[in-house]
């Protein structure tokens, strides 16, 4: 059941709030159930009681409420949730919170890489958001501009990978921690590590001309010290063989851009897991985008969505290919930001 995937993913929550980047993925081919996975029923097509409703949410919504949770837990601590939603369609990145000077939503976007070697979306837009439901909205709102075609094996078929990305801040009162010395060497360490200056008209922490949201500087009287972290939740377009999903024309085309991003992602993961040198994350957006969460110190965790049809014997082999080859990939151990911020521990 949806609730029993959720009790294996639910411990990164707590570790984003324990300071680590954390990024949670579905792979599988197209019809396999990622979106399901990911969101619970997400289309028209796609009905479900009420009754039902709260038992097939996916992830992302499950996620969200977690969230709030864990932060209603601690009040002491100052929190900002803001979020972003992307796509990747054809190998182009679409901000779905954004509209164009015509009113369009879904403005087209650069990945690009910073001088710390990070990758970024300039202009990208992050919204603040309250509660699980206002995050809700916007995922819903942006899920109606995502693109979808039907193909033989899936009547409703997403034809580009979705990113949500959650920006998670949490600023601590110095006194809220048991030992004060420790707390200011602290808050030096972060003065000298967030240069960033935010001018009056700039609401604290939140960029409006886009870049990642910003550290919020520290005001020394202010007596807090802060933590950022990220949470990447991401619905890949589903691998697919041409042969059987019987495409032609614009959707062969589509196709034809997921399974090149979808080798690349695996071509990145074999760099990865063989040590080598070079990693080609820039041979596509999404290896791009997810630069960080792949070959970064996030927590990744990669999960697999298979068909149970024997007559999708070939693609589900495929796809434990992929998982076995994720698997080989040894990384540096996640970086944990700063403190705890449960006031237990330091
Ligand atoms: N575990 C599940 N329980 C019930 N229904 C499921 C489950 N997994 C998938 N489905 C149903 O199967 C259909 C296809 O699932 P979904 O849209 O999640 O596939 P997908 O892998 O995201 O496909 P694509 O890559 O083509 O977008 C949907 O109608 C969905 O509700």
């Amino acid at each position: 059941s949806q609730k029993i995937v959720f009790g294996d993913v639910c411990h990164l929550l707590t570790s984003l709030l324990d300071g680590y980047n954390v990024c949670i993925m579905t792979y599988g081919q197209t019809g396999s159930g990622k979106s399901h996975t990911m969101l619970g029923p997400h289309s028209e097509s796609d009905p479900v009681s009420p009754s039902e409703a709260d038992q097939e949410m996916g992830i992302i919504p499950r996620a969200a409420g977690e969230l709030f949770r864990l932060l209603s837990e601690n009040p002491t601590v100052n929190s900002k949730v803001e979020v972003s939603v992307v796509e990747i369609y054809n190998n182009e990145l679409f901000d779905l919170l954004t509209k164009d000077n015509s009113g369009i939503f879904g403005v087209k976007r650069d990945v690009i890489t910073t001088k710390e070697g990070k990758s970024n979306v300039p202009l990208l837009t992050y919204e603040l958001v309250e509660s699980p439901a206002e995050f809700m909205k916007l995922i819903n709102k942006s899920l109606q501009l995502r693109v979808k075609h039907p193909t033989l094996v899936h009547a409703d078929s997403s034809r580009s990978h979705l990113v949500v990305t959650v920006t998670l801040t949490l600023s601590v009162p110095f006194d809220s921690f048991a030992d004060q010395q420790s707390s200011q060497k602290l808050c030096k360490e972060i003065l000298c590590t967030t240069p960033q200056r935010v001018t009056k008209s700039e609401k604290p922490g939140f960029s409006p001309q886009g870049l990642s949201p910003v550290p919020i500087p520290l005001d020394p009287t202010e007596q807090q010290k802060q933590v950022q972290t990220k949470l990447q939740l991401v619905d890949l377009a589903g691998s697919e063989c041409i042969g059987m999903s019987g495409v032609t024309g614009t959707i062969l085309r589509e196709t034809s851009f997921i399974n090149r991003s979808l080798a690349a992602l695996a071509d990145v993961l074999g760099a990865l897991s063989e040590h080598r040198g070079h990693i080609p994350y820039r041979n596509s957006k999404l290896t791009h985008l997810l630069q960080d969460s792949i070959g970064g110190d996030a927590k990744l965790l990669v999960m697999l969505c298979v068909s149970p049809c024997q007559k999708y014997l070939a693609e589900t082999l495929q796809s434990l290919g992929f998982g076995s080859r994720a698997r080989q990939v040894q990384r540096v151990r996640a970086k944990r930001r700063n403190l705890l911020v449960s006031g237990k521990s330091k």
